[in-house]
């Protein structure tokens, strides 16, 4: 299963990462300090916020983008009218770079989110360190009590916590860690079936006063309004995006209507 493959994986990448990191690289992390909040940029206006992605590949559909410039696709992103910019640093199954995230950070002025899997602490330092503005908390991956020690100790270090639902059951530990934003993936991470009913249903369930994000599988302008539909604050957005000749004209179709049509490419 996919999640076990993960971790077992990321196990693997903590115990490299607790032997390089020193410990002045540990007091630097504590010293940094993000004036860039993914929670205040979800802010709802006419439609959703709109989170894009830098995805160059993923488990389910194999690479989506072969050569990827990270940081002129944020910049594309940027300019089309995205609200914050997402970045896959898995290496093993998204074929994504920590290094991508530190070169979009200095690049663009938007939050920028690191997308990996996080169980450790020390994946927080390091995160902090390659000037991450949030981090994705998935909480289907670790127990409750380790997501809310994670949440905390990502708090103390200045990120902000993207905490991800799947199933209903999730909710309440999600809640729990006091998550500064919650997803809900319309993506199962072990059968990868996509449904937007995920958001749908999992949307009322959640409290007013938390921003919350419909994630995955969206394709068009019908398929954001139907979130915005469900109640959410924003979307994220990732393979749509990365095949999109022109990701700039994308977003800002997305955005403001129009077809939802892909690009002839
Ligand atoms: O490419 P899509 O279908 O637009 O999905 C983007 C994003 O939601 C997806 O990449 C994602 C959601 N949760 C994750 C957790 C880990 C890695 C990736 C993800």
């Amino acid at each position: 299963m996919f999640l076990n493959r993960i971790t077992e994986e990321k196990r693997k990448e903590v115990e490299g990462l607790s032997r390089e990191l020193t410990a002045d690289d540990r007091r630097a992390a504590d010293r940094m300090s993000s004036c860039r909040s993914l929670a205040k940029a979800m802010v709802k206006r006419e439609s959703p916020a709109l989170i894009a992605e830098v995805k160059p590949a993923s488990p389910s559909r194999g690479t989506i983008q072969e050569q990827v410039n990270p940081v002129s696709t944020a910049r594309a992103y940027e300019a089309g009218g995205a609200s914050a910019v997402s970045v896959l640093t898995d290496q093993t199954f998204f074929h994504g770079h920590p290094d991508y995230l530190r070169r979009v950070k200095e690049q663009v002025s938007l939050p920028v989110l690191r997308k990996d899997f996080i169980l450790h602490p020390v994946q927080l330092v390091e995160s902090r360190l390659l000037g991450a503005d949030a981090v994705l908390l998935i909480a289907a991956m670790v127990e409750k009590e380790a997501l809310k020690e994670l949440a905390w100790e990502a708090r103390r270090l200045g990120l902000e916590t993207l905490i991800e639902v799947h199933r209903a059951e999730e909710i309440d530990a999600a809640l729990q860690a006091k998550p500064d934003v919650i997803g809900i993936n319309n993506r199962n991470l072990t059968t990868f079936d996509t449904d937007l009913a995920v958001t749908e249903e999992l949307s009322p369930l959640i409290p007013e006063g938390i921003p919350v994000i419909g994630e995955s599988g969206i394709h068009s302008r019908a398929d954001l309004e139907r979130l915005s539909r469900a109640g959410v604050e924003g979307v994220l957005v990732g393979e749509y995006l990365m095949r999109q000749e022109s990701p700039e004209r994308a977003i800002r179709r997305l955005l403001a209507g129009g077809t939802g049509c892909a690009e002839p490419s």
